[in-house]
């Protein structure tokens, strides 16, 4: 078993080569580099015989033509055909991505007249993925895979006309939420750039990062124009930080890899914008003109480079300089009719790329650097090959490992494992390692549970920061009150259509199909046509404001760089982790028939299968009843179904447990609160039932329910006095007319008793409207039960005993009978 450290060992040194190599080759293609990507013509319908009219093309050349007998010459580091796939795309612009995970500052930008394809190459289609996507995948993949451990985190904001927004932050253009906070750029003395306020996300995994992406994406200011039906009008940026610690042949501790999808570029003339659309493409152009400035200040090595003239160049100050790695790609439209356009562009990107370089190479130098480069790269690949040979080796190795081993043994630690150990005890701050407390915790998990730590003890033992749910915040201790302080507010859309519910997300967000346009005031049109998230802005008390930062078990890892970033990056960000961020984008449907005052999360969970979260609806706590709405998993239509709980919210307290009607498997829980997420209310289970044994009424407030049930809708009933306050919904109304008929049918009282109705139907005090819905308001008494002739007499038998029992009693001790007789009485 000596074998596998050997090839660790040749493991690190190749990576080490490897990165060299990689750098040297990407050094010598320079720090700039400008590729030209051709739409395809979209009369063409089958691109692989496309043949551009207006180009002639090769790999790194395009001659376009500008009149008859008269074309121009343009030089790129690639040239990308109309027929190019996004793999194509992607693999050239690879290695310039992995560059991120050497410690160089990335941008990469998509640049290019409107509607020629920027948003396509950066985002993609959901069955063909863009450069961002692949990116963040080879990314995470490349990190996962090399011999230190990252700590990724995401933000994603647009500038919009001249105006900075976060895209992750609650939709703050919807009148009914608070404002997210500005976004400011703020410099460090050592040149560094943060944005102060913007959300900041730690991912760990690609799903995690696309649906972010995702939720971002659609708070894009985006809108139809003559010339692009979903046209851009802001600069929309991604930005992935990278933390490292420990990798000393880093470029920098913290780095980080912005891809920009930049708007389009328009002559105004052409695209007769007005109002709005005019000012956003004035801003768009000059920003854009403001990076090219920039860019080509550069290039040609000017002592000022004018970062300030835009906030674009603001925001990628320290991602633009000698040290960072900028890559432009540049789109055309193979048109005829944008041929000025067309010649704008590339003339930017020759303006970007070739100041020194074309100027300054002799033609003979040129082609000796060409020489080194093709050699360069064959030596990369070649690394990269020997790199996977290894890699391939380590995981043979590792299988035969568990073979002999058996894979329940505590003791074993592969050595990728104690390389790591190795790597974790090098931090200086002497607290306990966290390898060492992580295999404590593994090794505690394999016995019995009457041997394992107590909560108690492992505090005492200062384990439980690793344990990801003693990182959370504890539930909120029920109280009779909710903290005014802590409270949720949603915004209110219009929607239509049907409601659906992510069912095995960790954090599903449901979404409703929403038309909502914003006012002709702003001008701004949604970029979804057809369905749209809702989001519940969950505000915390003042001393909550500070960075939050939700750690997953899978996080562990990165608790201690972390606590380890320095003051200056996490400085005045909003840290939240995903669960926390998705947590606050619930969607809220707009319910005709409630009274809307108070809302709480709600999280269901499977019965069964141990907790496991299978819906996360949302609750609406009116002034006297409780909402849920949950999925209604008989209907095919995934339609929701409604379960009404009756009662104040002092009733129910911080948390309550019921009974979904439809499904007895599925119990609902919800929080009063906040941040609860789905495996935090897990953990809340497991750990009432392993130090109390069952679960009690002081630990989880489970009220007790009096069910009733009736077919389509269902209704529970709590406390002995309740004000009811009833929707008289289509399918409520329908329900009634439906048991009445059934009553109507029955030959006598007793008939209905026993085919359950009676007790179904609302006795109706008095009728009220709102949101349009006609409402009942039903008063129901607590029924005084007849105490029967045979309990009487029991009763007194009982006072009878206890007084002659008390009389012996007292007998005994001396006392007279007066005493006696007087204490009775
Ligand atoms: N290489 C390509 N292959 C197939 N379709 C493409 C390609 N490039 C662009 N398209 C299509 O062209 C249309 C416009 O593309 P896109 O929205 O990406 O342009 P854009 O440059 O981002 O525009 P704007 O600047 O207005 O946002 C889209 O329908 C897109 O699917």
């Amino acid at each position: 078993m000596m074998e596998e450290p050997m090839i660790q060992l040749k493991r690190f040194k190749l990576t080490l080569h490897r990165r060299q190599a990689l750098n040297d080759y990407l050094d010598l293609k320079g720090n700039i580099r400008v590729f030209c990507r051709i739409r395809p013509s979209p009369t063409d319908v089958n691109y692989a015989y496309y043949k551009p009219p207006l180009f002639n093309l090769d790999s790194s050349n395009v001659s376009l033509r500008v009149a008859d007998n008269k074309s121009k010459q343009y030089r790129f580091d690639k040239v990308f055909h109309p027929h190019s796939t996004q793999e194509e795309v992607f693999s050239e612009i690879e290695p310039v991505i992995n560059s991120a995970l050497d410690g160089y500052n990335v941008c990469i930008f998509a640049y290019g007249q409107t509607g020629t394809g920027k948003t396509y190459t950066m985002e993609g289609q959901p069955d063909n993925p863009g450069v961002v996507p692949r990116g963040i995948k080879a990314l995470l993949e490349r990190a996962a895979e090399s011999n230190y451990k990252f700590l990724f985190t995401f933000s994603m904001l647009e500038i919009y006309m001249g105006n900075l927004r976060d895209l992750l932050a609650p939709n703050s253009r919807k009148r009914r939420v608070q404002k997210a906070p500005c976004l400011s750029i703020q410099m460090s003395p050592e040149g560094g750039v943060e944005v102060e306020n913007l959300v900041v996300i730690k991912v760990s995994d690609f799903q995690q990062v696309i649906r972010l992406y995702e939720l971002g994406m659609r708070f894009r200011s985006t809108a139809s124009t003559m010339v692009n039906s979903m046209s851009s009008r802001s600069h929309c940026l991604i930005r992935i930080s990278l933390t490292c610690f420990n990798a000393h042949e880093r470029r920098r501790e913290t780095n980080k890899l912005w891809m920009v999808d930049l708007g389009g570029s328009e002559r105004l003339l052409k695209t007769q914008a007005s109002g709005r659309r005019l000012q956003e493409g004035k801003a768009i152009n000059l920003s854009l003109s403001a990076l090219g400035d920039v860019i080509a200040a550069l290039q040609s090595k000017k002592s000022h480079v004018p970062y300030r003239n835009s906030k674009l160049t603001q925001v990628l100050c320290d991602s633009l300089g000698s040290d960072s790695k900028t890559l432009m790609l540049v789109h055309v439209s193979p048109n005829e009719e944008d041929l000025c356009e067309t010649i704008c562009s590339l003339g930017f990107a020759t303006r970007v790329r070739s100041i020194h370089l074309e100027n300054e190479e002799s033609e003979g130098e040129r082609a000796k650097r060409e020489l080194s480069m093709a050699q360069m790269e064959q030596k990369v690949k070649q690394l990269e090959r020997e790199c996977e040979e290894v890699r391939r080796n380590i995981k043979k190795l590792k299988d035969r490992l568990k073979h002999v081993r058996g894979p329940m043994n505590p003791t074993n630690s592969s050595f990728d494992d104690s390389y790591q150990s190795i790597e974790e005890v090098q931090y200086p701050d002497g607290a306990i390692s966290f390898q060492s407390s992580r295999n404590f915790s593994e090794a505690s998990a394999g016995l019995p549970r009457f041997m394992r730590p107590t909560i108690c003890s492992q505090h005492k033992i200062g384990l439980t920061h690793y344990n990801a749910f003693n990182t959370r915040k504890k539930p909120p201790i029920p109280s009779k009150k909710r903290p005014s302080s802590v409270y949720a507010e949603s915004i209110i859309s219009p929607s239509k259509g049907a409601c659906f519910s992510d069912y095995n997300s960790e954090c599903s967000i449901s979404a409703v199909s929403l038309n909502w346009k914003e006012s002709e005031e702003n001008g701004t049109e949604s970029s979804q046509a057809g369905s749209e998230y809702e989001i519940k802005q969950v505000i915390f008390p003042e001393q909550e404001k500070s960075p939050r930062t939700t750690l997953t078990s899978d996080d562990d890892e990165c608790i201690k760089e972390l606590a380890k970033v320095p003051a200056k990056d996490t400085r005045d960000k909003k840290n939240l982790g995903i669960d926390e961020l998705l947590n606050l984008k619930v969607t809220e449907k707009t319910s005709t028939y409630t009274r809307r005052s108070k809302r709480v999360l709600a999280f269901a969970f499977d019965k069964e299968n141990k907790g496991r979260e299978i819906c996360k609806a949302d609750i609406q706590l009116c002034n006297q009843s409780i909402n849920l709405e949950a999925p209604n998993e008989k209907s095919e239509s995934n339609t929701m179904e409604k379960v009404s709980l009756y009662g104040t919210v002092e009733q129910f307290g911080e948390s309550t447990e019921i009974d979904h009607p439809s499904k007895n498997m599925v119990v609902g829980k919800f929080y009063n609160g906040f941040d609860a997420s789905s495996s935090e209310l897990t953990e809340i289970k497991n750990h009432h039932k392993e130090d109390y044994g069952q679960a009690t009424e002081e630990n989880e407030l489970i009220m007790e329910c009096q069910k009733e049930y009736v077919e389509g809708t269902n209704k529970v009933e709590i406390g002995s006095e309740s004000t009811k306050i009833q929707a008289q919904s289509p399918a409520l109304q329908e329900m009634n007319s439906c048991k009445e008929e059934t009553l109507n049918s029955c030959q006598s009282k007793e008939d209905a008793e026993k085919s359950c109705l009676l007790s179904d139907l609302p006795k109706v005090d008095q009728r009220e409207t709102f949101n349009g819905a006609e409402v009942s308001i039903t008063r129901f008494q607590e029924e005084e039960h007849d105490i029967g002739i045979f309990e009487f007499f029991m009763q007194i038998l009982q006072i009878l005993w206890v007084r002659a029992l008390f009389g012996l009693g007292f007998q005994s001790l001396g006392l007279s009978d007066d005493f006696f007789d007087g204490l009775m009485f």
